[in-house]
C-alpha cells in the first residue's frame, strides 16, 4: 500500500523526530532529498539556470538550502521572494554558495530558466494563494522550465486535494517523510505530476495512515480452489433495467459473471430478462413484479446488486427495499441510489442493516444522497466520501477523476487505475457487477470496493491503451478486458 497522512499526524511525527535530532536535520535531509531529484532532472547542473520560487515558511527554507546545494555544484540559482519573510538560514546559505535573492516582480527569471523549484507554500498553505504567490505559481506553471514543487504543489490542500484558486501544476513533486492525501486525490493530484518520496525518518513515528492506494499485490479477489462449485465460489443475485434502461442490466449482470461469481441469477422486467438471457446464458433469469416474497422467487444468494438501470418510482423503491430488507451484502447504485435519495423509509433501512452495504455513487448521486451541492463534492472528495460513509451508515464507493472508497474509522482507499476514457455511460454498470462478483464470493466491503475499482480501472485502461496510445472505449470494451484484469494480479 501507499500510505498517505494528513498535515496534522505529520506534523506530530516532524516534531516526536525532531526532539530526537539536532536543529535542522530534518530540512537538511529533505533540501538534500530535493535536491538530488533536481540534479537528476537537469541535463547537466554545472551552468543550469534554477529559479527558486520561496514564501516566508519552512517550504521555502528546504528550497533555498535546496537552491544552495544546487548553486555549489555551478547552477546558476536566483530565488524571487514572495511574502514578507524568508527563511533566515536558508537565504544566507544561498548566498553563501553564490545565489542570489531577488524581489517577486523579477518574473522574467522564470521564462529563461531550466529548472523552478516551487517553495511557495507546503503543508503549511491555506486557502487560494494570494499575491505575488499566484502570480508566481500561474507564470511558472506557463513557462518551458520544469517545475518541480517542493513537497506539495502550492495552492493545493495538503491533507484534502482540494485547489482553491491559482495552484502550481507541477511536473513533478518532491514530497517528504509520506505522501500526503492531497497528492493523490484530485483535484490536488492532477497538480502534482510525478510523486517522488524522500526518506527523512519519520517512518516509525508516523501513525496509521487517513489514505491509502492500493498496489498490484494488495489486490486479491477470492480464487477458486479443487473444492470450489459454483456455489461455494458465490451466487450474486442481480436486479436491474427496465423498459427504458434494459442495457444497464446486460452490463451489470455480465460484470458479475465475469468477475467471477459462481453463478448469476437475474431478476428484472420481461423486457431486460430477455436481453440479459440471450446475450449471458449462464445467467439464471427470472421476471420479478415487485412484492413481499420477490427476493424468494428469485433464490438464494450471497450478495445483491441492486439499481442500474431501474428507472425511477415505485418500483424502483419496492426493489431496492426488498434488497436491503435481506441479510446477506448488498451494493446499491444507480437509480437504485436515487431511490434512496427520494425515501426516508430506505435510508432508515440502510441504517438499519447490520450486514455489509456498499453504495457506489457518481458525484452527482452522492449529491441527491447528502443533499448538497454536486460542485462542493467534486471540490472535496474526500470530506464528502467519509462524511457519506458516516450518515448512510455503509461503505461509499464515490467514482470520478479519483475514485475513493470510504467506511467508517477505516483509511480511505484511493484507486490507483483508470483513464480518463472511463468516463463513458454504461462503465458504472459494470463496476457494480463487479464488485457483487467479489462480495458474493466472501470479500469484506471495503475490499471488495477497493478490489472492484482497481480491476474495472485496470480494464479499462488495458481496454484503450495499445502501444503507447489510449483510444476511447466503450462500457461493452471494460467488460470483455475484465479477465485481463484479473490475469496482471500475480
Ligand atoms: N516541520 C518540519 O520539521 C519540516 C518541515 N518541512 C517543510 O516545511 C513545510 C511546512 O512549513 P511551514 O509550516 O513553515 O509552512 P509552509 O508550508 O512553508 O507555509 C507557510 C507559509 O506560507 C504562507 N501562506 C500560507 N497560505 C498562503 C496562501 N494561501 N497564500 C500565500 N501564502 C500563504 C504563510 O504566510 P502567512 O500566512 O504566515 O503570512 C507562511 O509564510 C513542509 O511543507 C516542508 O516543506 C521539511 O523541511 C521537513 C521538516
Ligand atoms: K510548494
Amino acid at each position: 500500500m501507499r500510505y498517505a497522512h494528513e498535515v496534522d499526524k505529520v506534523r506530530a511525527a516532524e516534531q516526536a523526530l525532531m526532539a530526537r535530532l539536532p536543529d535542522g536535520t530534518l530540512m537538511a535531509r529533505a533540501a538534500a532529498g530535493l535536491a538530488a531529484v533536481c540534479a537528476r532532472l537537469l541535463p547537466r547542473v554545472y551552468g543550469a539556470r534554477v529559479v527558486l520560487l520561496v514564501g516566508g515558511g519552512a517550504n521555502g527554507g528546504d528550497t533555498l538550502y535546496a537552491g544552495a546545494l544546487l548553486a555549489r555544484r555551478g547552477a546558476r540559482v536566483v530565488a524571487l521572494r514572495a511574502g514578507t519573510s524568508v527563511h533566515e538560514g536558508g537565504a544566507a546559505a544561498l548566498r553563501a554558495a553564490g545565489g542570489r535573492l531577488l524581489p517577486p516582480d523579477a518574473t522574467g527569471e522564470i521564462d529563461t530558466a531550466d529548472l523552478v523549484i516551487d517553495g511557495l507554500t507546503g503543508i503549511g498553505g491555506s486557502g487560494g494563494l494570494r499575491e505575488p504567490h499566484a502570480t508566481l505559481a500561474r507564470r511558472a506553471s506557463a513557462a518551458p522550465a520544469t517545475l518541480v514543487a517542493c513537497d506539495v504543489p502550492s495552492g493545493v490542500d495538503a491533507s484534502t486535494g482540494a485547489v482553491a484558486g491559482t495552484a502550481v501544476h507541477a511536473d513533478v513533486t518532491v514530497t517528504f517523510g509520506t505522501h500526503k492525501p492531497g497528492l493523490i486525490i484530485d483535484p490536488g493530484a492532477a497538480h502534482c505530476g510525478v510523486v517522488e518520496l524522500v526518506d527523512i525518518g519519520l517512518g516509525a513515528d508516523l501513525p496509521d495512515p487517513d489514505v491509502v492506494a492500493a498496489r498490484p499485490d494488495d489486490v486479491r479477489p477470492p480464487e477458486p480452489g479443487p473444492e470450489s462449485d459454483k456455489y461455494r465460489r458465490g451466487v450474486v443475485g442481480v436486479i436491474a433495467g427496465s423498459g427504458t434502461f434494459p442495457g444497464a442490466a446486460v452490463l451489470a449482470a455480465g460484470a458479475a459473471v465475469r468477475g467471477g461469481a459462481g453463478m448469476v441469477r437475474f431478476a428484472s422486467d420481461a423486457h431486460a430478462v430477455e436481453l440479459v438471457r440471450q446475450r449471458w446464458p449462464e445467467t439464471v433469469t427470472r421476471v420479478v413484479e415487485p412484492g413481499p416474497d420477490v427476493l424468494a422467487e428469485i433464490g438464494r444468494v450471497q450478495a445483491w446488486v441492486v439499481g442500474p438501470g431501474l428507472g425511477g418510482g415505485e418500483r424502483a423503491e419496492a426493489l431496492v427495499g426488498a434488497v436491503l430488507a435481506s441479510d446477506v451484502p448488498v451494493l446499491v447504485d444507480a437509480d437504485g441510489l436515487n431511490a434512496v435519495s427520494r425515501s426516508d423509509a430506505l435510508r432508515r433501512a440502510l441504517l438499519c442493516r447490520d450486514v455489509p452495504t456498499v453504495l457506489t455513487p457518481h458525484a452527482g448521486e452522492l449529491a441527491r444522497l447528502l443533499r448538497v451541492d454536486r460542485d462542493a463534492i467534486e471540490a472535496r472528495r474526500l470530506e464528502h466520501a467519509r462524511r457519506a460513509a458516516v450518515e448512510l451508515g455503509a461503505t461509499v464507493l464515490l467514482k470520478g477523476s479519483t475514485t475513493l472508497v470510504a467506511e467508517l474509522d477505516r483509511p480511505v482507499r484511493v484507486n490507483p487505475t483508470g483513464t480518463a476514457w472511463l468516463a463513458t455511460a454504461g462503465t458504472g454498470d459494470v463496476l457494480s457487477g463487479l464488485v457483487g462478483a467479489l462480495l458474493a464470493g466472501g470479500m469484506a466491503a471495503l475490499e471488495a470496493a477497493a478490489a472492484g475499482a482497481y480491476l474495472h480501472g485496470l480494464a479499462a485502461r488495458l481496454a484503450s491503451g495499445r502501444e503507447g496510445r489510449e483510444a476511447p472505449i466503450s462500457a461493452e470494451d471494460v467488460l470483455r478486458a475484465i479477465p485481463d484484469a484479473f490475469r496482471t494480479l500475480d
